[in-house]
């Protein structure tokens, strides 16, 4: 039978709450080795304290426990980040713990073990989970504001510093590799008159709808930016320019075709898109301004159009 045991640990006020299906916790007994329990508190305070990065926390946090309490697996989730790590195999017993600090919510972490945990166990895991609360809760907020710093707030895609960063990678790539490379330019047509039309937050909801219009279109590996306002730049590594006018004509006729809506009222949305496949001698600026020129062309041309080059 598998054993699952549920508690919650309110590190705030620093004491084990057990959920009330969970027994209670039992007195150290009087075999386990204090010592060695400080040492590993030691070595953990040490090793958690080299990184940010959350999977490493996770990573050294399962070393130390997998040696002193023979885990065989590590099972953090974190559900509204969409974050979810396991490290190890699957175990027959298992026990569970929901984590908060200060009100937040730090997640559920899950361990598993063949044979099944004694009460002795579960209380030394516990004073174990408490050398994980900052770690975990700094590596949160590290990805928190690594994501923040390279995310457009609105609608989620990466913002300009992103896209710089992206740019410059993929050109080295295409250099290095000799691969194709194709950029994508988009602005939303008249999105001025949506927002005076319709107010502001109809134009946020319209742009939000344009980036899960474009989303549907391209490929997981395809990189979306919000340059500014109403305009976006797509990313089309390994993609050559035959290619990069299918995905914009398939982009442009989605928006065409996507019905938005507000307040039961239809709203047509339209955008101009430039395609430009970089050219041998073209860095990052040079392929970017073209692209941009390109939209501008498509925009002067009429609109609802793509320009490719
Ligand atoms: N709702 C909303 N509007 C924005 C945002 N960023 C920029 N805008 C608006 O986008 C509009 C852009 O207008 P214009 O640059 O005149 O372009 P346009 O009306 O799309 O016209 P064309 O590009 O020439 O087809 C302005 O009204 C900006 O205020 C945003 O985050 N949310």
């Amino acid at each position: 039978m598998t054993l699952t045991q549920g508690n919650t640990i309110d590190f705030d006020s620093a004491r084990l709450k057990l959920s009330e299906n969970a027994s209670t916790v039992a007195v150290l007994p009087a075999q386990t080795n204090l010592i060695s329990l400080a040492a590993v508190q030691d070595k953990l305070t040490q090793s958690l304290q080299t990184s940010l990065e959350l999977d490493r926390i996770l990573e050294l946090f399962f070393q130390e426990l997998r040696a002193y309490l023979g885990l065989d697996c590590l099972d953090y989730r974190l559900e509204g980040r969409n974050l979810h790590h396991r490290i190890g195999q699957p175990s027959l017993h298992r026990c569970s713990y929901r984590m908060t600090h200060e009100g937040s919510f730090l997640g559920e972490i899950q361990f598993g073990r063949k044979k099944r945990f004694t009460e002795a166990h579960l209380k030394t895991l516990e004073t174990l989970l408490g050398n994980l609360l900052y770690p975990l809760r700094n590596a949160l907020l590290y990805r928190e504001a690594v994501y923040c710093a390279h995310n457009d707030s609105l609608t989620g895609v990466g913002n300009r510093l992103a896209m710089d960063r992206a740019l410059d990678r993929e050109v080295r790539l295409s250099i290095r590799n000799r691969s194709t490379l194709s950029l994508l330019v988009l602005d939303i047509d008249y999105f001025k008159q949506i927002n005076d039309q319709y107010g502001h937050a109809c134009g946020d909801d319209a742009l939000k709808a344009v980036v899960n219009c474009i989303r549907n279109c391209l490929r997981g590996a395809d990189d979306i930016f919000r340059m500014g306002g109403e305009e976006f730049v797509i990313l089309l590594g390994d993609t050559a320019a035959n290619e990069a006018r299918m995905v914009a004509e398939r982009i442009r006729c989605a928006i065409e075709e996507m019905q938005f809506q507000t307040d039961g009222i239809s709203i047509p949305i339209t955008a101009s898109l430039g395609v430009a496949t970089r050219r041998p001698d073209e860095g990052i600026r040079e392929i970017l301004d073209r692209c941009d020129k390109l939209m501008y062309c498509a925009k002067r041309a009429g609109r609802n159009r793509i320009a490719a080059q």
